[in-house]
């Protein structure tokens, strides 16, 4: 495909508002692209290189302006294109007024293939000339590449290479559309082309597969251990949030390290970063742990944490030193100790994982690793009391905080779903009086257990209840709280006790909902015991104004 083409295509992309409209044309630039349909399906979106592939362009913005500055016919410095681009804020339109090719006869570089028509396929070439360029001379080498092809480009030529050599395309394709243009051109269902792209991370791979072998070719794409995937991510969430979608919730401990993916195929560990980079270099006790603990061939994704030398976790800006100072990790060793914390299994002995409900790939996650303390503890639970106490012992231990998983949900790379909730601590706290509780059961019977928690009524001077809560408070908490509150008992029915308002808690929740149980309207979700407060008589609590005022806030 000419070169020429590829920009006209892309200029009318640009000019498309209706995403529709974007796909159709996509599609129809795929369709026109030939044997070049790989690395069209890249240059669409702005990229040169698979996203996986090791090979970077790197091309500095002063090198492309001092390319574009010497192919210009007139007399153009590169303080004259930057003054342009100041103007504009595009490289593209600038590259596009340069009225480029006035170094005809010095175009030794240029267009390898003689003739005046710039390729596609040409344009690739240099460009992965320019990225192998390296040590004494190579940004020499790399501004005379890139000299060459903009002196053979047409106004609208120059406009996209600028854009492209520089990663910043921005004619409106994203992922998305490209996924859809595939599976328009092609005519191969979307989910089929979406799966494929999951597994391969490979727009081109996918868009040629699809094109030559249709959808069962899309079928045999899988994970391939040494090509990383993208991370699935999580949503800020509430326990509520994960009780009421999923009937339970995989609990997990926030690990506050790095992202790392492990790929292990018996011979070669790869380490990858959360955005695909390989860091193996950075890590190498990682390496040695895996392949002294870890099955082959195997891909699992967790996260790397530096710890102290009692093992507990140190804030995560010691780990990305590591990733930063890669040449002298020998001496960061020494000084950081960092340690695996693998949460799940992508890939194991041939068997891709990803369709897998969570709780699957986990158990695989336990078989593959011979060593438990790497390997993230899960508890599947629907019980907020369980999750509260699970947080507890992960906050205690110095770790950021939980996770909650749907543990029927499968793995899907890149995606920012609702199966993947991080914890959001609770952002307010409220004063309440316990005018309330009943006693335990079994070992807890002679404590008081649930208690009844009110909020002040400002006109009238009652309290009026607004939840219980019996979540957060430990067997020595009970027995004290048991202690302060026994005296301002006034009347028992059964295991109920009608307390005297005497005692102030304060106490966590994630959300505050209208409610008709309760005397204010209101009801907590999650309550959570956070404190006595013995400094607060029961006149100074929260009002239902106050928790009225609250329940507003949270839209
Ligand atoms: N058990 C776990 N399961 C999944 N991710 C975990 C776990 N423990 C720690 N993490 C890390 O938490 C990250 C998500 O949380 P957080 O929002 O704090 O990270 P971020 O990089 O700031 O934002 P985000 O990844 O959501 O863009 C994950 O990408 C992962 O690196």
């Amino acid at each position: 495909m000419e070169f020429g083409s590829f920009a006209a295509h892309a200029a009318d992309v640009e000019a498309t508002d209706a995403d529709l409209d974007v796909v159709a044309k996509v599609a129809a630039l795929f369709g026109e692209a030939g044997d070049d349909l790989a690395v069209v399906a890249r240059f669409v979106q702005g990229r040169v290189f698979p996203a996986h592939s090791e090979t970077k362009l790197d091309i500095g913005p002063r090198l492309c302006y001092e390319a574009l500055a010497r192919a210009a016919s007139t007399n153009v410095t590169v303080e004259d294109v930057e003054d342009r681009l100041a103007e504009t804020g595009d490289i593209g339109e600038v590259a596009a007024n340069l009225d480029l090719g006035g170094q005809a006869g010095l175009g030794a570089f240029a267009a390898d293939s003689g003739d005046d028509d710039l390729t596609v396929a040409e344009v690739y070439e240099d460009l992965t000339a320019l990225a192998a360029a390296e040590g004494d001379g190579s940004q020499d080498e790399k501004v005379t590449l890139l000299f060459g092809l903009f002196n053979d480009c047409s106004g609208e030529e120059a406009r996209y290479l600028a854009r492209l050599v520089l990663g910043e395309m921005r004619i409106g394709v994203g992922e998305g559309a490209v996924r859809d243009a595939i599976a328009e051109a092609f005519d191969v269902p979307v989910e089929a082309a979406e799966r494929a792209l999951q597994v391969s991370n490979d727009y081109g791979l996918v868009a040629v597969t699809a094109r030559d072998e249709g959808e069962d070719g899309l079928d045999e794409l899988h994970l391939e251990v040494g090509r990383p995937v993208q991370a699935m991510l999580a949503q800020a969430g509430t326990v509520t949030d994960a009780l009421d979608e999923w009937e339970e919730a995989a609990v997990e401990t926030k690990f506050d390290g790095a992202r790392v993916q492990v790929h292990w195929d018996g011979d070669e560990v790869s380490l990858y970063s959360r955005n695909m980079e390989d860091v193996t270099d950075a890590l190498p006790e990682l390496v040695e742990f895996v392949e002294e603990h870890v099955d082959a061939p195997v891909i699992l994704d967790g996260e790397v944490v530096a710890v102290d030398d009692d093992g507990s976790p140190l804030p995560f800006q010691e780990i990305l030193k590591r990733f930063r100072r890669k040449h002298d990790v020998a001496e960061m060793r020494d000084e950081i100790r960092v340690e695996l914390n693998a949460f799940d299994c992508l890939h194991a002995h041939g068997e891709d994982l990803l369709d897998e409900p969570f709780r699957k790939r986990h158990e695989r996650l336990r078989d593959v690793v011979d060593d438990d303390s790497a390997v993230s503890e899960i508890l599947v639970t629907d019980d907020a009391d369980e999750i509260a106490a699970f947080e507890e012992r992960a906050l205690e231990a110095g770790h950021e905080g939980i996770m909650l998983k749907d543990p029927d949900a499968a793995y899907t790379p890149g995606d920012r779903g609702k199966h993947w909730l991080k914890r959001k601590p609770d952002v307010e706290t409220l004063d309440l009086v316990v005018t309330g509780a009943e006693w335990g059961e079994g070992r807890r019977a002679s404590f008081l257990g649930t208690f009844v928690l009110s909020a002040r009524d400002e006109e009238t001077g009652e309290y009026a209840t607004i939840g219980k809560v019996a979540t957060g408070i430990t067997d020595e908490e009970l027995a004290d709280l048991t202690d302060l509150l026994e005296p301002h008992i006034r009347s028992e029915d059964g295991q109920e006790v009608d307390l005297e308002p005497a005692v102030v808690f304060e106490v966590g929740y994630e959300e505050i909902q209208t409610s008709p149980t309760y005397e204010s309207g209101y009801a907590l979700r999650f309550p959570r015991f956070v404190t006595v407060r013995e400094d607060k008589p029961p006149e100074d609590a929260d009002t239902i104004e106050r928790v009225e005022r609250l329940a507003e806030q949270q839209g």
